[in-house]
C-alpha cells in the first residue's frame, strides 16, 4: 500500500476500510442518477484507497472489519440469503473520503486454514463418494473379474477418465496379487496411496498472489485473470476469492470485464463491497472488456494493492471470437503488469462437457490453474484427476457450496481422505 495515502487518511482520522466503500458508493450513486454517462471504452472512477486488509492493530495483526455493508446495488443472486440492505440515500449523499461517514461495517471472511476440512462433510453429503464405493468392492473376499469390472465402471462413472482408470485398476490388481491384500485397513491404505498418486500431491497448487516490487521499490500487483463458461460459477468464485485474499491480509481490486451481462458487474461489486474491496466496472453493457480489464489493473497499480482479479465473459459460441477477446484482454493487461495466473473455472457436475470446455480454454487462454466449483453437489470427484490430466495444470481451488466462504485451497491428501471417509 502507498504509505502516503495511508498517512493522509490516518491523519484525517478516517477509518481506512470505510473510505473505500463510501467512495465506491458515491461512484455508483452518480451512475444511478443518470449523471455524466460513462463514455465508450472507459470505466467508472474507482477509489485508490487501501483495503480493509491493510488495517492492522498495534501488534501488526490484521484488524478484521465487521458485518453488513449497505450498497446501492441489487441483492446478489449468487449470495443466498445475503442480499444487500436497502439503499440508503442520505448515507450516500453524505459519503465522501474525508467526510464523517456513518460506521459502515464490513464482514469478516473465514480464515483460509481449515476451510478444506469442510470438504469431507460436503463430499459425504454428495451421495455415495467414490472411495466408499471402491472400498466396498475391494473388501470382498475373492475378487472376481466381475468385481474388477465393477471397480472400473465405478471409476468411469465418477469421471476419473479412461486413462487414469486403467492405471488405477492395473496398480490395484498388481498390489492385490503380490501382497495378497485381505485386511480392510490394508486395502484402504493401498487404495489411498493409489488415488493420491492419481491426484498428484507433487503439483504446485500455490496461487501467485504476491505483488512484485522493483529495485526502486515500485509495487506491481499480482494479476489474476478468471476465465470460464457462463454459469460455471465464475463471478461467485471471484467474490469468494476476494474474501479469501482479504482473509489472508491481501489488498484487492476487482475488474468486472464480463461486460456481456450487466448484472455480473453488480454481482461482483456487491461481493467486493461486503469486504471493502472496490470494483472497477463500466456501466455500459457490452463495453470493451479489454478496456475495463486494463483500467482495473491500472487502478490496482496506482493504489499499490497486492492483487487485481479480473472477471471475463467467456461465451463459448465460437472459439475464434473467444480467442480474440481473451487475447486482447491479455495483451492490454500486459501493458500494465504481467499476468500472474489464468484461472479456469469449471463446474464439477458437468462431466465430459466440462472437459471439452477445459480443452478449448486450455488452447486459448494459457491456463495456469483450475477452480473446480460445485464439488459439494456431485459424487463425481474423479473429475479432479481427469481435468488435471487433460490440461496438465493443477486444480488450485475448489468450490464447496453457495456460502460466501465456501471456496478452499485444494489439497490432494485432504481430498483423497474426503473420498475415503
Ligand atoms: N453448490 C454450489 N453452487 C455454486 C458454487 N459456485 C457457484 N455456485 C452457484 O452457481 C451459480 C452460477 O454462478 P455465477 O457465479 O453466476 O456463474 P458465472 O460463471 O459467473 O456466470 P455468468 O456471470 O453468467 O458468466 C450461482 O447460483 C452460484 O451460487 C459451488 O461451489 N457450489
Amino acid at each position: 500500500m502507498n504509505p502516503d495515502v495511508l498517512t493522509t487518511l490516518l491523519a484525517a482520522g478516517v477509518p481506512i476500510a470505510l473510505v473505500a466503500v463510501a467512495a465506491t458508493l458515491v461512484v455508483r450513486r452518480r451512475g444511478d442518477r443518470g449523471g455524466p454517462t460513462t463514455p465508450p471504452s472507459t470505466v467508472d472512477e474507482v477509489p485508490t484507497q487501501p483495503s480493509a486488509a491493510d488495517a492492522v492493530d498495534a501488534t501488526g495483526v490484521p484488524v478484521p472489519p465487521t458485518a453488513g455493508v449497505p450498497t446501492g446495488t441489487a441483492p446478489t443472486p449468487g449470495v443466498p440469503g445475503q442480499g444487500a440492505p436497502p439503499f440508503e440515500e442520505e448515507l450516500l449523499e453524505e459519503a465522501s473520503p474525508a467526510g464523517a461517514a456513518p460506521p459502515l461495517d464490513l464482514e469478516v471472511p473465514a480464515p483460509a486454514a481449515g476451510r478444506l476440512a469442510r470438504l469431507r462433510e460436503r463430499l459425504a453429503r454428495s451421495g455415495s463418494p467414490l472411495g466408499t464405493r471402491l472400498l466396498a468392492v475391494l473388501s470382498r473376499d475373492h475378487l472376481t473379474e466381475d468385481d474388477w469390472d465393477e471397480l472400473e465402471e465405478t471409476l468411469l462413472l465418477a469421471d476419473v477418465g479412461a486413462g487414469p482408470t486403467g492405471e488405477l485398476i492395473d496398480a490395484l490388481r498388481t498390489r492385490v496379487r503380490v501382497e495378497g491384500l485381505k485386511d480392510p485397513a490394508q486395502v484402504r491404505a493401498v487404495l489411498r496411496e493409489q488415488l493420491l498418486a492419481l491426484v498428484d500431491p507433487s503439483l504446485d497448487r500455490s496461487l501467485r498472489t504476491a505483488p512484485s516490487v522493483s529495485d526502486e521499490g515500485a509495487r506491481t500487483p499480482a494479476v489474476l485473470l478468471v476465465v470460464g463458461v457462463n454459469g460455471t460459477g465464475k463471478t461467485t468464485t471471484i467474490g469468494k476469492l476476494s474474501r479469501l485474499l482479504v482473509a489472508e491480509g491481501r489488498s484487492v481490486v476487482l475488474g468486472a470485464a464480463d461486460t456481456f451481462r450487466a448484472a455480473a458487474a453488480d454481482q461482483l461489486e456487491t461481493w467486493g463491497s461486503r469486504v471493502g474491496v472496490p470494483t472497477v466496472r463500466s456501466d455500459r453493457e457490452g463495453a470493451d472488456p479489454a478496456s475495463v480489464a486494463f483500467e482495473a489493473v491500472r487502478t490496482g497499480k496506482q493504489a499499490e494493492v497486492d492483487v487485481v482479479v479480473v472477471d471475463t465473459a467467456g461465451r463459448l459460441q465460437n472459439k475464434a471470437g473467444l480467442m480474440d477477446e481473451l487475447g486482447k484482454i491479455t495483451r492490454v493487461i500486459g501493458k500494465e503488469a504481467p499476468l500472474s495466473e489464468v484461472l479456469l473455472v469449471l463446474d464439477a457436475t458437468t462431466g465430459q462437457n466440462g472437459l471439452n470446455q477445459a480443452r478449448v480454454f486450455g488452447e486459448v487462454a494459457g491456463v495456469t490453474g483450475i477452480v473446480l466449483t460445485k464439488l459439494d453437489g456431485t459424487a463425481k470427484g474423479g473429475i479432479v484427476v481427469a481435468v488435471q490430466r487433460e490440461l496438465g495444470v493443477p486444480v488450485k481451488l475448489v468450490g464447496l457450496g453457495e456460502g460466501p466462504d465456501d471456496l478452499a485451497p485444494f489439497d490432494a491428501e485432504s481430498f483423497v481422505d474426503g473420498l475415503l471417509q
